[in-house]
């Protein structure tokens, strides 16, 4: 079978995505039996590719890299809705910037896909914010599937961990580090760096979100904080429920201090999903140095999942980055091709 990808939003991951398929397409097609042609690209700078027999991704990635526009590509004009049904696309992607109030323009995409029965994975987290539920009961009406991988953790598969890997499994607690460009913020300011230098280094990685205020107020660990609820337990927990502290009030000398005592600061993320007493909560902590999540470093991300059945499992990787979350995209791509295979 031949995929048909759309993919709107070509910013770091966006980008990413379409790098990976076009220097691997081909070990994915013989390795993992997923042909796939990308049929659709949109951005709102860059302008729209459109052609439902696939686009040249050579083409595509040269104007990109050189800062152009899709012009000179066979183009379309009009809605996302009536761009997605002119491709012809079965599979979409989403990568998109994260807005937690309204979910949007992400939101608008899925609702578009899954109700076209298109399958879908995104890595923002507005639409999961607002609208998980009614997503994923989209999709499951119009026998789509729907994936969100790169939502936590980037490409460390920490969703598929809990959803596949550690099926039967309860988890009783999840602790961690969730997001990456505060944890490179604090790593780099305990080596000296400003606040205002850390967070520039870490825009100028691609770690942090278009409005840097999501990931240094916390609010970016406290989506994933409540995305992860649902992954765990099934429970929807409002953002807003989470009880959230960031780093913005955090010094230089705050971490320089922490240190002689013999402690790090890092912004440590909590989920019990016990119905009696459900702890969710973002806040810096002052860690011992030999806490497991102490030693976590630069834009890694580390989960420790209590579990009844195997006990503590911790599970560390990028938690930030272009390539990264393109990985992320990818898993749900190929996970998606691989279960609806074995649906026929
Ligand atoms: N970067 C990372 O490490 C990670 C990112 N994520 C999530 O992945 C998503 C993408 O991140 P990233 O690539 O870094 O963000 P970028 O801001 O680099 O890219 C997003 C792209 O989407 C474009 N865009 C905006 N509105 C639309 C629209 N309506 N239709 C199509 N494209 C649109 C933006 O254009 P313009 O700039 O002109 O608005 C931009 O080019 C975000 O939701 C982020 O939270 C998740 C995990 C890690
Ligand atoms: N801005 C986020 C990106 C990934 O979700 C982060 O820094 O973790």
């Amino acid at each position: 079978m031949t995929w048909k990808l759309a993919l709107a939003g070509c910013g770091n991951v966006g980008t990413a995505l379409l790098e990976i398929l076009h220097r691997k397409g081909a070990e994915l097609a013989t390795r993992h039996g997923f042909d796939c042609r990308v049929c659709l690209v949109t951005d709102p700078l860059r302008g729209v590719a459109l052609n439902p027999e696939g686009l040249d991704l050579g083409t595509l990635l040269e104007k990109l890299r050189n800062g152009g526009t899709f012009n000179g590509l066979p183009e379309g004009l009009g809605s996302f809705e009536s761009l997605l049904a002119r491709s012809g696309a079965n599979l979409f992607a989403d990568a998109t910037p994260t807005n937690l109030t309204t979910g949007e323009p992400g939101l608008t995409h899925l609702r578009v896909a899954l109700s076209r029965g298109v399958h879908a994975t995104t890595s923002s987290k507005g639409p999961l914010a607002v609208a998980a539920e009614e997503l994923e009961s989209l999709a499951k009406r119009h026998g789509a599937l729907f994936r969100y991988e790169g939502a936590v953790m980037s490409g460390t598969p920490l969703v598929a961990l809990i959803r596949e890997n550690l099926a039967g499994c309860a988890v009783t607690k999840v602790e961690g580090i969730l997001n990456g460009t505060t944890n490179y913020m604090l790593t780099r300011m305990e080596e000296g760096l400003s606040y205002g230098e850390a967070l520039a280094e870490a825009q100028g990685k691609g770690y942090a979100e278009a409005d840097p205020t999501a990931d240094v107020e916390g609010w970016d660990a406290a989506v994933k904080v409540a995305i992860l609820s649902r992954v765990v337990s099934g429970v929807a927990l409002p953002v807003d429920r989470v009880d959230r502290t960031g780093i913005s009030a955090l010094t230089p000398e705050d971490l320089r201090t922490a240190k002689e005592e013999g402690r790090r600061i890092r912004l440590v993320a909590t989920l019990i999903p016990d119905p009696e007493s459900p702890v969710a909560k973002v806040a810096p902590e002052r860690l011992p140095l030999d806490h497991p999540l102490a030693s976590v470093r630069g834009a890694t991300n580390a989960a420790t999942l209590h579990t009844d059945h195997l006990g503590p499992i911790t599970i560390t990787g990028p938690g930030a980055g272009r390539t990264e979350t393109g990985q992320a995209l990818l898993t749900d791509l190929l996970a998606i091709a691989r279960l609806a295979r074995e649906e026929n």
